[in-house]
């Protein structure tokens, strides 16, 4: 592979990896305005920002996704798990009324 060769193939495979990170910024913004009206029905029927029982199952479920995907089990859970723990934190700040 010639060195044009090598960056033209680099800039086609970045040019991926930008349009997937869009996309990725599109379905956390879509998963966190939906949160955000859990946190306020929650907030509204006086329910607990955290669902332990379903935050197991949604692991368990993705673990399954990823592995058949090709992507690490431990990197999905992980990920998740970022992710559910930014939720918390908003439902117990629409909880304090914030
Ligand atoms: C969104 C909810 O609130 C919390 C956040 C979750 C999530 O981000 O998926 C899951 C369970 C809860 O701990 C919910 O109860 O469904």
């Amino acid at each position: 592979m010639t060195d044009q060769d090598a960056s033209t193939e680099l800039a086609r495979l970045r040019g991926t990896i930008d349009n997937i990170d869009a996309a990725l910024v599109h379905l956390l913004a879509e998963r966190f305005k939906c949160t955000q009206q859990v946190g306020e029905l929650k907030a509204r029927s006086s329910l607990p920002p955290a669902d332990k029982a379903r935050e197991e199952r949604q692991i368990t479920r993705l673990r399954s996704l990823a592995t058949d995907a090709g992507l690490d089990p431990v990197f999905a859970e992980k990920f998740l798990n970022f992710i559910i723990a930014e939720v918390i934190h908003h439902h117990e700040r629409i909880a304090e009324g914030k």
